[in-house]
């Protein structure tokens, strides 16, 4: 089986052939044909009645359910109910007896004289002004009120002011000890303010108070950092080597403008010139290894506010040694002479400070003939292939049972996998989780990013790409595809289901990733425990489906049918259980992906790396980023040029299924270490390229484009991997012959579906682009297309 993949879009007839009469049969479809409509109805009128009155939910939230869920009613309830928690009637709050008796009151001073007095109990009512006399005077005949003078207490309020015990403590030492320390430590203050630079040393046995003092006490200026000098803060070159790095550690986030202002917050700002008030702040300062590790806590936020609000909350302890540090350094007195523990800090400071991550030594590189490394190298085949389908037809599970099946899982992972599921009732999700991790997508039982995850058979490195079947998640699923050799396309055998499915995106899915250029399909015909293993129904599906997927543009050769379950095992990985499907005399899903030839690498031609995914705030490696090679090779020690920024970056390490490598090749998933770029310069979809033949950033293009929908002068989003950017169909050059490209007409009005064209497109934004590109517009996919020339 030839799997190669072709760089120009050769339109033949038979690929576009039926693209006019499936669209328009999909148009009327997706408008709903009357079964459709008649399940919408019911489903909607049995949905309400289950949600009752207390869940607020509206009608088009409800459809958009039943339609998500194929009409499925407890699907659809339980997912609303969690869309929205019912509303609960605001409960009115209970008057006190005493607040009954006020407002009574309050009634009876409003009440004529002659008016008669209400039956006890008295009545409540609400919203009277409370009145303190007359509750006074409500209550003067209360035996409670009649205590003989003497014996009435005198209770006076002390005002709260924390006292400099470790954990709060009461106003006066309860003990002995307390008050003999108390005491001692009354008379070294004293001591110290008769003489304050005596030597430092004899502070040192009472180890005990002196901590109470730091606690609680963070004097301004340097004879507090000095005095306390063993726990005290780091001096400003410790500091100063602890500053937080230019960005946020925070691993995982796409780079964006803001990100540049919260690295610019990070930085504290100049210290005010505040004198704190002593003996008042319980905050610990933090230690020199949290400095080191976080960096000097950011002031700007909240501690102006708190010092107005009393004195308990007076300049927290980081202000405090900020503003004592910045006050050190700026003044201009000699300053004492560091003792010895300081001399022994500020020494581990600089060791560690030396240890930095910006001092990074500068990489060098072993100039490998990358080329003759892999002709030379025994490595396995790699190929990665993306996962595609119709929501819900069983993609996750599928991949989760055959690294289930194939050991890359173990058992107890699966188990605490269905524990987690029962516990919110989605056992049959088990399997599905293994691929589907963020908490999103396993309460919603539906995926939304790509997932991906790895395997190995006897003669290739597999990667998998699950993609999200739903309409909204497109796009995740176009970034997915831009990353695979070759395509598994997973159907619901089940009755309706694979009938639902190519209403919804079976077939769209089918379409975007041959127009991406994948060429070699494997058809999982899934669930076919639910259709009793049925020969009927698995040809059945073939049949239909093959004859789209050949006017797609599908080679029959480099399409294959395999019958499966991923719930039960059946011919994933595991020949099919005895009896089940005696007519089936195929191969194994993973048998099939192992026969699948993987596509040629294009090493020779210039480094394309499109960024699937972006890291930050490693230790060792506070910049990585993640994503295919496209083309060209690329070493340890090398530079690339990152686009749209055009910022170089050096390559500081290389791994390939979590080991580390000298090199890489086009056609290999790797994670790239990256030094010497600014990771504001950096986004997913930005392609790194090699900087002496660096990928154009584009403003405009020409394409010949396959129509999918009706394509006029429009917005539209072009997609590329994980690249997208809004832009205009700006002109309709000419249709094209789909077999020989030469122009039939020349600035047609509209493009029909399945007609192909030449396009102008303007770009919002410049952006590296070339090759092939998606145009989507208002949620669906309008066009393919391939770039011809620009600007
Ligand atoms: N009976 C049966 N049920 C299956 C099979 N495969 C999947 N399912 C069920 O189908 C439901 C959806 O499975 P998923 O694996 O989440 O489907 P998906 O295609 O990955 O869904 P999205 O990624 O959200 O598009 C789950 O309840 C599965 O248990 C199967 O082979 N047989």
């Amino acid at each position: 089986m030839s799997h190669r993949r072709t760089k120009g879009i050769e339109f033949d007839d038979d690929e576009v052939a039926d693209y006019s009469d499936e669209y328009a049969e999909d148009t009327q479809e997706q408008e709903g044909i009357p079964e459709d409509q008649v399940r919408m109805h019911e489903g909607k009128a049995q949905v309400k009645k289950a949600l009752g009155s207390s869940y607020s939910v509206s009608d088009k939230e409800i459809e958009e359910a039943l339609w998500h869920y194929y009409y499925d009613v407890s699907k659809s309830v339980s997912y609303l109910k969690n869309l929205r928690p019912p509303q609960q009637p605001k409960k009115l709050k209970q008057a006190s007896r005493f607040d009954q008796a006020a407002n009574s009151a309050a009634n009876a001073q409003r009440r004529k004289p002659d008016e008669p007095l209400p039956a006890y109990p008295v009545p409540i009512a609400i919203g009277t002004p409370f009145s303190s006399v007359l509750a006074r005077d409500f209550f003067k005949d209360t035996p409670w009120l009649q205590l003989p003078e003497h014996r009435r207490g005198n209770i006076s309020l002390e005002p709260v002011i924390p006292q400099l015990r470790l954990l709060g403590g009461s106003s006066k030492p309860s003990s002995k000890l307390a008050a003999l320390a108390a005491a001692r430590k009354k008379k070294e203050e004293e001591k110290r303010a008769a003489a304050p630079t005596t030597d430092t040393s004899a502070q040192l046995p009472d180890r005990a108070i002196s901590l109470l003092d730091r606690l609680g006490s963070k004097a301004s200026g340097g004879s507090c950092t000095e005095k306390n000098a063993p726990l005290s803060a780091p001096s400003s070159h410790v500091l100063e080597q602890a500053r937080p790095r230019p960005y946020p550690v925070r691993p995982k986030k796409e780079p964006s403008t803001s990100r540049l202002e919260e690295s610019k917050e990070t930085v504290p700002p100049a210290p005010e010139a505040t004198k704190p008030e002593p003996l008042l702040d319980m905050k610990a300062e933090p230690s020199t290894f949290a400095r080191i590790m976080v960096g000097p806590h950011d002031s700007s936020h909240g501690s102006q506010n708190r010092s107005k609000e009393g004195s308990f909350f007076s300049v927290p302890p980081d202000d405090v040694v900020v503003n004592a540090q910045s006050k050190g350094s700026k003044s201009d007195e000699p300053k004492a002479k560091p003792r010895e523990t300081e001399k022994a800090t500020n020494g581990i400071t600089e060791a560690v400070s030396q240890l930095s991550i910006g001092a990074s030594p500068r990489v060098k590189s072993k100039n490998l003939n990358v080329r003759e490394e892999f002709d030379k190298s025994d490595q396995k085949k790699s190929a990665s292939f993306v996962v595609i389908g119709h929501v819900d037809h069983g993609k996750s599970t599928l991949m989760g049972r055959l690294l289930y099946d194939l050991k890359v899982i173990d058992q107890r992972s699966l188990d605490k996998l269905r524990k987690e599921a029962d516990a919110i009732g989605k056992s049959s999700f088990a399997l599905a989780w293994v691929m589907d991790q963020t908490s999103e997508e396993r309460s919603r039982g539906v995926t939304v990013d790509i997932a991906t995850n790895s395997f190995e058979t006897e003669k290739t490195r597999f990667t998998i790409l699950d993609a999200p079947g739903h309409r909204d998640f497109i796009p995740n699923m176009i970034a997915g595809a831009s990353q695979a050799d070759f395509a598994i396309l997973v159907i619901d055998a089940g009755t309706n289901s694979f009938e639902s499915g190519l209403k919804g995106q079976t077939k769209e899915h089918a379409l975007l990733v041959r127009s991406m250029g994948v060429q070699r399909l494997i058809v999982a015909v899934n669930k076919m425990d639910m259709v009793s293993w049925s020969e009927d129904r698995f040809q059945e599906i073939s049949q239909q489906m093959s004859a789209f997927l050949t006017s797609a543009g599908f080679q029959p050769k480099n399409v294959t049918f395999v019958p499966c379950s991923g719930l039960t095992g059946g011919n994933v990985v595991n020949p099919p259980a005895e009896g089940t499907m005696p007519w089936y005399t195929g191969q194994t899903l993973v048998q099939e992906l192992d026969a699948s030839e993987t596509t040629k690498r294009a090493i020779e031609q210039p480094l394309r790396l499109s960024i699937f995914d972006i890291f930050r705030g490693g230790v060792t490696n506070p910049l990585s980023v993640a994503g295919r090679i496209a083309a060209g090779s690329l070493q340890v020690g090398d530079q690339v040029l990152a686009m749209p920024s055009g910022e170089k970056a050096t390559i500081k390490g290389i791994e390939i299924d979590n080991a580390a490598a000298d090199w890489a090749v086009a056609g290999q998933m790797v994670t790239l270490h990256l030094t010497d770029i600014d990771p504001v310069h950096l986004r997913y979809g930005d392609v790194l390229c090699s900087p002496s033949n660096p990928i154009k950033n584009v403003k405009s293009f020409t394409a010949k484009i396959l129509a999918f929908e009706h394509v006029l002068p429009m917005s539209v989003e072009v997609h590329q991997g994980r690249l997208n950017v809004a832009a205009t169909v700006s002109r309709l050059v000419a249709l094209l012959d789909k077999a020989t490209g030469e122009v039939t007409k020349k600035k047609p009005r509209a493009i029909q579906p399945g007609a192909v064209a030449r396009v102008v497109v303007e770009l919002e934004n410049a952006i590296p682009l070339e090759g092939r590109v998606i145009l989507r517009a208002g949620g669906s996919t309008v066009a393919a297309g391939l770039i011809e020339s620009s600007s």
